[in-house]
C-alpha cells in the first residue's frame, strides 16, 4: 500500500526456474513494485513470497545469487566503464581472473569493449543501459530481475540480449523482465499482463492467443467499399468499414476463396491478431 493505494493486489504468481518470464502492463500497473517485493526494497502488507526457495524475509542473504537492474541510473557516472565493471565484481568478492574473464565476455556481450575507458556519466542513454546490464550480471546470477532492460538499446544488440537471456535460461537460470515490447513478450516462455496491481492474464503466448481465442482479419481495398460491404454482409459476413478499408472478420483462411468469389479487391492483406490484442480482450479493454 502507497498511502492508500494498493499498488499489489490479490496477485498470485509462481515463476519456475529456468523461466524466461515477461511482466507486461501499461504504466501503473505494478511491475516495479512487484519487482522490488521480489528484491525485498518494499515490505508487503500482508501475502506470502518465497524467493529462490526462501522466505522473502531472508532475501538479503540471497543477493550474491539475484541480480536486479532497475530503471534508474545506478552506475557511478565518474568512474569509466571498466572501473564501474570493477567495482561491481569487488562487490561480489569476484577477483584475479575470473574477474578479468566475466568484464572481457560481459563487455563483448553489450558491445563496449571499445569504450572501457569511457566515463560511464558521459554514455548515451542506451550504451548506459548496456552497461547496467553488464555490471547486473557481474556475479553470475541465479535470479535475474530487470526492469525494462532494453530501453534506449537499439533492435541489433535488443536482439542479441534477448538470445543471451535465453542462453541463461537454458542453463537454468531464472529470468524476471519487465517490458512495454510485445515483441519481446512474444519471446519469454511465461507472460504476466499486470494491471491494477493485479495478473490479469498468465500464460505462454501461444496460450494466451488460444485463450483470448481472436480470430484473423481480412483488409480489402475496394473500387466500392459500401457496394460490396453490403454484398459480402448479405453472404453472413461479419463486416466493417473504415477509411475506405473493409475489414472481414474470418473463421479459417479457407474462407477467403469463397470471399474473393464474391468480390475482386484492388489490394488485400491477411491479419493475423495480435499478443497485444489477446491480452487487451482478456483484460476486458478491448
Ligand atoms: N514509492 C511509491 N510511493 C507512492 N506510490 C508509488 C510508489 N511506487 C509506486 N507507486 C504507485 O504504485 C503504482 C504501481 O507503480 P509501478 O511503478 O509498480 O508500476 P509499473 O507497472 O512499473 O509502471 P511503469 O510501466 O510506468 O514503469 C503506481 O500507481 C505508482 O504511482
Amino acid at each position: 500500500m502507497f498511502r492508500g493505494l494498493r499498488a499489489l493486489d490479490g496477485l498470485t504468481v509462481r515463476i519456475p526456474r529456468g523461466a524466461t518470464y515477461c511482466l507486461l502492463g501499461p504504466n501503473g500497473s505494478g511491475k516495479t513494485t512487484f519487482i522490488r517485493a521480489i528484491v525485498g526494497l518494499i515490505r508487503l502488507d500482508g501475502g506470502d513470497l518465497h524467493v529462490l526457495g526462501e522466505h522473502v524475509s531472508s532475501v538479503r542473504s540471497l543477493y550474491p545469487r539475484i541480480g536486479y537492474m532497475t530503471q534508474h541510473r545506478a552506475l557511478y557516472p565518474d568512474l569509466t566503464v571498466q572501473e564501474n565493471m570493477e567495482f561491481f565484481a569487488g562487490l561480489y568478492g569476484i577477483d584475479g581472473q575470473r574477474r578479468k574473464r566475466r568484464i572481457a565476455e560481459l563487455l563483448e556481450m553489450v558491445e563496449l569493449s571499445d569504450h572501457r575507458d569511457r566515463l560511464a556519466g558521459a554514455l548515451s542513454g542506451g550504451m548506459y543501459q548496456r552497461l547496467s546490464l553488464a555490471c547486473t550480471l557481474i556475479h553470475e546470477p541465479e535470479l535475474l530481475l530487470l526492469d525494462e532492460p532494453t530501453v534506449g538499446v537499439d533492435p541489433a544488440l535488443r536482439q542479441s540480449f534477448w538470445m543471451y537471456f535465453d542462453q541463461l535460461a537454458s542453463e537454468g537460470k531464472t529470468v524476471i523482465i519487465s517490458t512495454h515490447l510485445m515483441d519481446e513478450a512474444e519471446k519469454c516462455r511465461i507472460v504476466g499482463y499486470m494491471r491494477s496491481g493485479r495478473m490479469a492474464a498468465e500464460g505462454s503466448p501461444d496460450e494466451i492467443m488460444q485463450l483470448a481465442g481472436l480470430k484473423p482479419h481480412l483488409e480489402l481495398l475496394l473500387e466500392d467499399p459500401e457496394r460490396d460491404a453490403s454484398l459480402l454482409r448479405s453472404e453472413g459476413y461479419e463486416v466493417e468499414v473504415s477509411g475506405g478499408v473493409v475489414r472481414i472478420r474470418i473463421d479459417k483462411h479457407a474462407q477467403i476463396k469463397e470471399i474473393l468469389e464474391i468480390i475482386s479487391p484492388l489490394d488485400m492483406r491477411l491479419r493475423e491478431p495480435s499478443l497485444e490484442e489477446a491480452f487487451l480482450t482478456l483484460s476486458g479493454v478491448a
